[in-house]
C-alpha cells in the first residue's frame, strides 16, 4: 500500500463533532479505516500517539488484529450462510410449503436493511460507551441472531432473528477496525481496509462450507430418518461460535487509549500504551510520553474546534453543510456513493445469497458445493487484488475488471437462454437438485463457468476498491462523506437481494443477467468518465485533482 493510503489516526482536530471517533476511521463496515495522506503528517511534529517509532508487533498487537478479524469473518459467514440455509430450509419454516420467492427475499434482505439502519448510532455508541463494550454488544447480537434463527419455525421469527444479525453486522463492521486503529501501531493500521475484506470474504468461504458439510449431513439424516433436515439449524447457529470466542478474548482486552482519554482516564490510557509498545526501559517510558501526549494534544484539539464552532450548532450539521457547499467535496461523494452503488447493483451479493438456489436450478447434484466457487474464487481475487491494486491502481483495476464483468454476466445470460427452469417458488427444497427434466448439461456447465469469470472481475477490482473512499474526502468531510458513501452500499445491497429472486421470475434469468451487464456497462462508462486515478498520492493531491473541471480525469 503506498503511503498515500496509509490510514493514520489524525492529529487534526476535527469539526466532526460527535462523530470524532471517526474522524480518521471511516464507517464501512469493515471498512472503516482512517486513511489520510502524508500531508497530515506534515504539521505535527510529535509521534503518531499510538505508534511506538520502533517496537516489533507484540504478542498484545496481534491478538488485536485477530480480534477486529473475527468481526469481519461474522460478517461475512452471516452474509455467507443464507444461500445454503435457502436450499436446505425445506418445509420448516412454511410447512408444509417450501420457501415462496418472496420469503426467501424478505428473509435475505433483512440482514442489509438493519445493518444499514444502525449504521448512524454506531459512531454515537462508540463514543459514549466505549468502543470495547460496542464490540461486545454486537456479540451478544451475533449470538442472539444465530440462535433465534436456529430455533426459528416460521419465516417471522426467521427474518427477526436475520434482523438482529444485521444490527450486529452493521455496529461490528463500524466499531471493530475503529478499535484496531486507535490501539495499534500505524504499520498495521495500513492493511487493515484489505484485511477486512479479505476477513469478509474468507468468513463467506468457511459459510459455503459449512453450508456444503452441514446440508449434506442434514441430506442424508433426512433421507434414513424421514425427519426434517437440521443441517441449516447447525449452519445459522454455528454463526454464535466465532462471537463466543471473541466475548472471551475481547474481555482480557483494554479499552482504546484514544477512548480513555476522552472520558478522562488518562492512566489507563498510559497503562494500555505500555502493553502496545511493551518492553522496557528509558527509551520505552519515553514512546510512552509521546505516544500520551499525542493523544492528549489531539483529543484537546479537537474539543476546542467543537467549542469554537458553537454549541448551538450540531456538529453534522457543520459537516454536511461543507460536503454540499464545496464543490469538491460533493464530486467526492458522488464518486464514492457511485462507486458503492455499483459493488452492489452489479448483482455480485444476488450470486452470494443466492448462488445455492441458482445451482439448485441448474440441476447441480450438490449445490451447496457447487456455489462454493463463487465464495472461493471471491476469496483468491481478493487475494490477488491485494497484490495488484497499489500498482496498478484503482481506477485502471476497474477498467481491466468491469468488463470481464460484463463478460462473464452476458455469457450466463446466453448460458440460461438454454435452459427452462421452473420458478424459483417451486425449486426443491432439498440439495438433491433433482429436477425433471435434467436442464441441459452443457449450458449449466457454462452459465458455471462464466460466473466464475464474472466473481473473478469483481473481487479484483469493485469487491475491494470503493472501500478505498475515505482517500476521496477531505478530513473535515470525510466522516460523514465515508458514512453516506457506507449507507449507499447497504441500500443497494438490501435491493439486490431483495429484487434478484423476484427479477429471476419476472424477467426470466437471462433478462436479468443481462440487466446486470447494463448496469456494469453504464458503471464502466460513469467510472471512465469521473473517476481519477488516486493510487500513489496524498490526500490532498487526490482532492485537488477534483477541483478542475474534467473532475481530475485525463
Ligand atoms: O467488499 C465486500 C466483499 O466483496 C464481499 O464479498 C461482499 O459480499 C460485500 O458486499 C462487499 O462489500
Amino acid at each position: 500500500m503506498s503511503s498515500a493510503q496509509e490510514p493514520l489516526i489524525s492529529r487534526h482536530s476535527s469539526p466532526e463533532g460527535d462523530h470524532d471517533v471517526s474522524d480518521d476511521v471511516e464507517y464501512g463496515d469493515y471498512n472503516h479505516t482512517a486513511v489520510a495522506g502524508n500531508n497530515d503528517d506534515d504539521d505535527n511534529t510529535t509521534a503518531d500517539p499510538t505508534t511506538p517509532s520502533n517496537s516489533s508487533p507484540t504478542l498484545f498487537i496481534y491478538l488485536l488484529t485477530v480480534c477486529a478479524g473475527i468481526s469481519g469473518l461474522l460478517f461475512g459467514y452471516d452474509t455467507g450462510v443464507i444461500s445454503s440455509t435457502l436450499v436446505t430450509v425445506g418445509t420448516a419454516l412454511t410447512h408444509p410449503l417450501p420457501l415462496s420467492s418472496l420469503d426467501k427475499s424478505i428473509i435475505t434482505s433483512s440482514t442489509s436493511l438493519l445493518a444499514l439502519l444502525i449504521s448512524p448510532f454506531s459512531s454515537y455508541l462508540a463514543d459514549r460507551l466505549g468502543r470495547k463494550r460496542v464490540i461486545l454488544f454486537a456479540d451478544a447480537l451475533f449470538i442472539a441472531g444465530a440462535l433465534l434463527q436456529a430455533v426459528s419455525n416460521n419465516v417471522g421469527t426467521m427474518v427477526v432473528g436475520r434482523a438482529v444479525v444485521g444490527m450486529a453486522v452493521g455496529a461490528a463492521s463500524f466499531v471493530a477496525p475503529l478499535y484496531v486503529a486507535e490501539t495499534a501501531p500505524a504499520g498495521l493500521r495500513g492493511r487493515l481496509v484489505t484485511m477486512n475484506v479479505i476477513f469478509i470474504t474468507l468468513g463467506q468461504v468457511v459459510a459455503y462450507v459449512a453450508g456444503w458439510g452441514l446440508g449434506e449431513l442434514g441430506s442424508s439424516e433426512d433421507g434414513s430418518g424421514g425427519g426434517e433436515n437440521v443441517g441449516w439449524r447447525w449452519m445459522v447457529g454455528l454463526g454464535a461460535l466465532p462471537a463466543i470466542v471473541q466475548v472471551v478474548v475481547m474481555l482480557a482486552m483494554p479499552e482504546t487509549p484514544r477512548w480513555l482519554v476522552m472520558v478522562g482516564r488518562g492512566e489507563e490510557a498510559r497503562r494500555v500504551v505500555e502493553r502496545v509498545v511493551g518492553g522496557s526501559g528509558l527509551g520505552r517510558k519515553r514512546e510512552v510520553d509521546v505516544t500520551i501526549k499525542g493523544i492528549e494534544v489531539e483529543v484537546r484539539e479537537e474539543d476546542e474546534a467543537r467549542r469554537l464552532r458553537g454549541a448551538g450548532k450540531a456538529a453534522w450539521l457543520d459537516s454536511a453543510e461543507e460536503l454540499f457547499r464545496v464543490k469538491r467535496n460533493r464530486r467526492a461523494l458522488a464518486i464514492a456513493c457511485l462507486l458503492q452503488g455499483l459493488q452492489q447493483l452489479c448483482g455480485f451479493n444476488s450470486l452470494m445469497y443466492f448462488s445455492a438456489t441458482i445451482f439448485t436450478m441448474l440441476g447441480f447434484s450438490i449445490p451447496t458445493l457447487t456455489s462454493l466457487v463463487v465464495a472461493v474464487t471471491n476469496f483468491a481475487f481478493t487475494l490477488v487484488a491485494l497484490f495488484l491494486i497499489d500498482r496498478i491502481g484503482r481506477r485502471r483495476i476497474l477498467l481491466w475488471s468491469i468488463p470481464f464483468m460484463m463478460g462473464g454476466l452476458l455469457l450466463a445470460a446466453y448460458g440460461f437462454s438454454f435452459i427452462t427452469l421452473a420458478n424459483s417458488d417451486s425449486i426443491a427444497s432439498s440439495t438433491d437438485g433433482d429436477t425433471e427434466p435434467p436442464p441441459a448439461r452443457g449450458a449449466a456447465l457454462t452459465i458455471l463457468a462464466s460466473i466464475m469469470v464474472y466473481v473473478a472481475g469483481y473481487a479484483l477490482g469493485l469487491g475491494n476498491v470503493p472501500w478505498m473512499q475515505s482517500e476521496l474526502f477531505a478530513l473535515n468531510v470525510r466522516s460523514l462523506g465515508s458514512g453516506i458513501a457506507t449507507a449507499t452500499n447497504w441500500g443497494a445491497n438490501f435491493v439486490i437481494g431483495l429484487t434478484f429472486l423476484l427479477l429471476m421470475d419476472a424477467l426470466t434469468p437471462s433478462w436479468t443477467f443481462v440487466l446486470y451487464a447494463g448496469i456494469c456497462a453504464a458503471g464502466y462508462g460513469l467510472v471512465w468518465t469521473f473517476y481519477p486515478e488516486t493510487a500513489g498520492l496524498s490526500l490532498e493531491e487526490a482532492a485537488s485533482l477534483l477541483e478542475d473541471d474534467r473532475w481530475g480525469v485525463r
